[in-house]
């Protein structure tokens, strides 16, 4: 029986990381965890872009465009979407959401889902604390990392 399991060497791999300004504070924790799982698994600086877009509703084109360039093996797509009082939290969480999914596989390469989706503030400062294995950045780039081995074992 072959098996194809998770390498964590991400050597010579490129990445894309596409995060929100909007919840900055929060997001930008998010950026941190996400390339310093990057870095430890072997990818060069040389090897990450890092994009930033207005909110969680414009990721899914700029994912999109990326992840048709060919030039990135792999898009982590980040951000933090806060419910306010209105449904629109669940307009711009929803569509952000299939829109990535979608992405991945058009392109058919992983987009993974770095967005923290909260009701409240709290909540989002719980899933962004630096180090922490609920930060969605460090979730999110460890997935890419996991699926481009993967990916690369079931090239081979
Ligand atoms: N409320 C949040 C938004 N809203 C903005 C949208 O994402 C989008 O930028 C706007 O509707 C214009 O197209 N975005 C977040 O990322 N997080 C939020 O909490
Ligand atoms: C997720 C959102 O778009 C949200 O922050 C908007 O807040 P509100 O529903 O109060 O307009």
């Amino acid at each position: 029986m072959q098996t194809i399991d998770a390498e964590f060497d991400a050597s010579g791999a490129r990445f894309a990381v596409v995060a929100t300004r909007w919840n900055d504070a929060i997001v930008d924790l998010l950026v941190e965890g996400a390339l310093e799982v990057l870095r430890d698994a072997g990818v060069d600086d040389a090897d990450i872009t890092l994009v930033r877009v207005p909110g969680a509703f414009e990721l899914p084109l700029v994912c999109d465009r990326l992840a048709d360039s060919g030039d990135y093996d792999a898009v982590i797509a980040l951000g933090a979407v806060i419910r306010g009082e209105t449904p629109h939290f669940d307009f711009v969480a929803g569509e952000c959401a299939r829109g990535l999914a979608a992405v991945a596989v058009e392109n058919s390469i992983p987009v993974t889902f770095g967005v923290i989706t909260a009701d409240t503030m709290e909540q989002a400062e719980e899933r962004s604390r630096p180090g922490e294995d609920n930060n969605k950045g460090i979730e999110a780039a460890s997935a890419a990392v996991e699926m481009v081995g993967i990916l690369r074992q079931i090239d081979e």
